[in-house]
């Protein structure tokens, strides 16, 4: 399909966490990791994209003037619309960059800013799977046997590992979908939720389709994540 028929994209980078698992002196998508923050990259990627139009940033209310200087501007981030201040919980900064949104009747990829190994292949079969399915997200299935314990550490039960798949970002939605699942949401007293699709499972009922990352698509949590990462970029 030509670029020219398909619906926009907004891209959500997410920010505006404090990387508390990692316990580095600033938040760990700021860490400079082969000679970019590692925010850097996977912002890099979506402003290449010819599949997104827009790119709004959500940060730490106290590095929005940081952001701008130092990331947007040095690395000539054009489609960024918006740097705006995210809330204390992720799904609390995933809200507050929704409003920011100008295409509506287009798709919101939300990508979480500490995974820098995003690549051009991902988005385009996020943004095939979201064509056919409205809601989609990247994900592998596990090399390792995934148990559920009890509070006593014992093993309860054992998925079927043929079934079982890690969940990464991108998320990938139509706008009208996810605005009104993090609307309803946002009523509820007590809020669980860890990533986008979880949303849209419980506020709408929609079957949300997994399709293909990539095992390199790391979320740096912890220190070896770090050390994971930076070995990834030498190999560049
Ligand atoms: N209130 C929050 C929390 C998280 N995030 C973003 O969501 C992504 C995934 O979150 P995670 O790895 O949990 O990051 P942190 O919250 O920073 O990590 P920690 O829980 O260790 O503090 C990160 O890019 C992070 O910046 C965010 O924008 N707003
Ligand atoms: C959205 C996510 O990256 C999917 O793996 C993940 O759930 C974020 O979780 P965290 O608790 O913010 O690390």
């Amino acid at each position: 399909m030509e670029a020219e028929e398909r619906k926009p994209c907004t891209a959500i980078l997410l920010s505006a966490g404090q990387g508390k698992r990692l316990g580095a002196d600033r938040p760990k998508q700021y860490l400079e990791v082969g000679g970019h923050p590692l925010i850097a990259y996977s912002l890099q990627c979506l402003e290449r994209s010819p599949l997104i139009c827009q790119i709004i940033l959500v940060v730490g209310a106290e590095d929005i003037e940081w952001v701008q200087t130092r990331i947007v501007e040095r690395y000539q981030c054009s489609k960024v619309t918006a740097v705006v201040p995210g809330g204390k919980e992720r799904y609390e900064s995933v809200w507050k960059g929704l409003a920011h949104v100008r295409e509506k009747e287009g798709y919101v990829l939300i990508h979480d800013g500490a995974r820098p190994f995003l690549t051009e292949e991902i988005l385009e079969r996020g943004y095939e799977t979201v064509e056919r399915w409205g809601a989609c997200v990247a994900g592998m299935p596990s090399k390792d046997t995934v148990k559920l314990v009890g509070e006593d550490l014992t093993a309860q039960t054992t998925p079927p590992r043929d079934r079982v798949w890690t969940i990464q970002t991108p998320q990938i939605f139509s706008y009208s979908l996810i605005f009104r699942a993090y609307e309803s949401l946002l009523q509820k007293k007590e809020i669980q939720v860890t990533d986008d699709a979880m949303v849209v499972e419980q506020e709408s009922g929609r079957r949300v389709k997994v399709f293909e990352g990539s095992y390199r698509n790391i979320k740096v949590t912890t220190a070896e994540d770090l050390e994971v990462a930076d070995v990834f970029l030498k190999a560049k």
